[in-house]
């Protein structure tokens, strides 16, 4: 990765009560690049990202975003780092204020950060709303007035309004039919070439996850088990864990790897040594007695897994 990360997340854990959501986690994300989180439901991407957007306090780690410890910065210095770093959710109709017109909603969020004058803020809305290829018209109608994929993109231009460097995108595709999917995230991309946005991207689908981004980490039970290139994830998988999500995926033969079996454990009850083993089609003594490190396996890839040991040795 390079030396000066738009992002940069060490050691991030965090727990609500008994439950372990997130455990030492940590990435880093160049300027301009995205980087996918991917896992089941419950593997803690949701919470890794409100940790990055600082909406909920890590039990321990820390983030660092374009240089500065986000930890450190006084509530005051946070409300306007926020600019630089907006969110889209699942959910477009949730995360949009019923009440608020277009204009409204993309006039907000540049009056909470002093962003231009009021006729600046409008003629903003005006030039997003035709990056996202909605009409002019469409200024003075109201969330319900649209389908979801037109609402997603009403969230996409208000994430945009205040021109952050970095986007955190909460599995933004995955209310929306399939046949809308493919036009939001290609709308997706081409805004952040032309914007230059870094972004955190997070699917529980593999296939979306590899459309969108450069670097993957894989995340079972709060925490990233294996992490790389997405050509490395998706050519080269080292974790079995990843190896049986790929097998898994819809439109995949098992070919010659296990399925995923099983439910994954509750995050209440994590098992002990590796999280993985109790669904492992691999799994050896030393795997429920020891914790397996994340080992560098080259190019970019690292993983947490006895059986690399195993494969060095032989
Ligand atoms: N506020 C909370 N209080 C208690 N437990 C929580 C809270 N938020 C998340 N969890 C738990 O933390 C774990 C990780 O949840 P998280 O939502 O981050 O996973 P996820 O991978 O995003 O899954 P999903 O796609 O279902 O949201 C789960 O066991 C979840 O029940």
């Amino acid at each position: 990765m390079t030396d000066n990360p738009m992002l940069s997340v060490t050691g991030l854990s965090k727990s609500f009560r008994a439950v372990k959501a997130v455990r030492d986690v940590s990435f880093s994300i160049p300027r301009g690049k995205t980087f996918g989180l991917v896992g089941e439901s419950g593997s803690g991407k949701s919470t890794t990202a409100r940790l990055v957007l600082r909406l909920v306090e890590p039990t321990a780690g820390s983030i660092s975003f374009r240089g500065r410890d986000l930890a450190g910065l006084s509530a005051r210095d946070l409300r306007a780092e926020r600019r630089h770093m907006q969110m889209i959710f699942q959910d477009p109709f949730g995360s949009l204020n019923p009440r608020m017109s277009v204009r409204e909603t993309l006039v907000e969020p540049q009056l909470v950060h002093s962003v231009g004058t009021p006729d600046e803020q409008l003629r903003t809305a005006e030039r997003l709303l035709a990056e996202v290829s909605l009409p002019r018209a469409a200024l003075d109608r109201y969330p319900h007035e649209f389908s979801g994929g037109q609402r997603q993109r009403i969230a996409i231009a208000r994430a945009l309004a205040t021109n952050p460097e970095m986007i955190v995108a909460d599995e933004p595709v995955s209310a929306l039919d399939v046949s809308v999917q493919a036009q939001v995230l290609n709308l997706m991309r081409d805004l952040q070439d032309r914007h230059g946005t870094t972004m955190l991207f997070i699917s529980h689908d593999l296939r979306v996850v590899q459309f969108m981004c450069d670097e993957i980490g894989v995340m079972y039970l709060g925490e990233i088990v294996e992490q790389g290139p997405r050509d490395r994830i998706y050519g080269a998988p080292a974790h079995p864990y990843t190896q049986a999500l790929l097998a898994s995926a819809p439109g995949k033969g098992s070919g010659q790897r296990a399925r995923l079996k099983g439910e994954i454990p509750s995050a209440h009850a994590v098992p002990s040594g590796c999280a993985f083993r109790t669904r492992c089609p691999h799994a050896f003594d030393r795997c429920a007695a020891e914790k397996p490190a994340r080992r560098d396996i080259g190019g970019g890839q690292k993983a947490a897994c006895h059986l690399l040991d195993k494969a060095q040795a032989a």
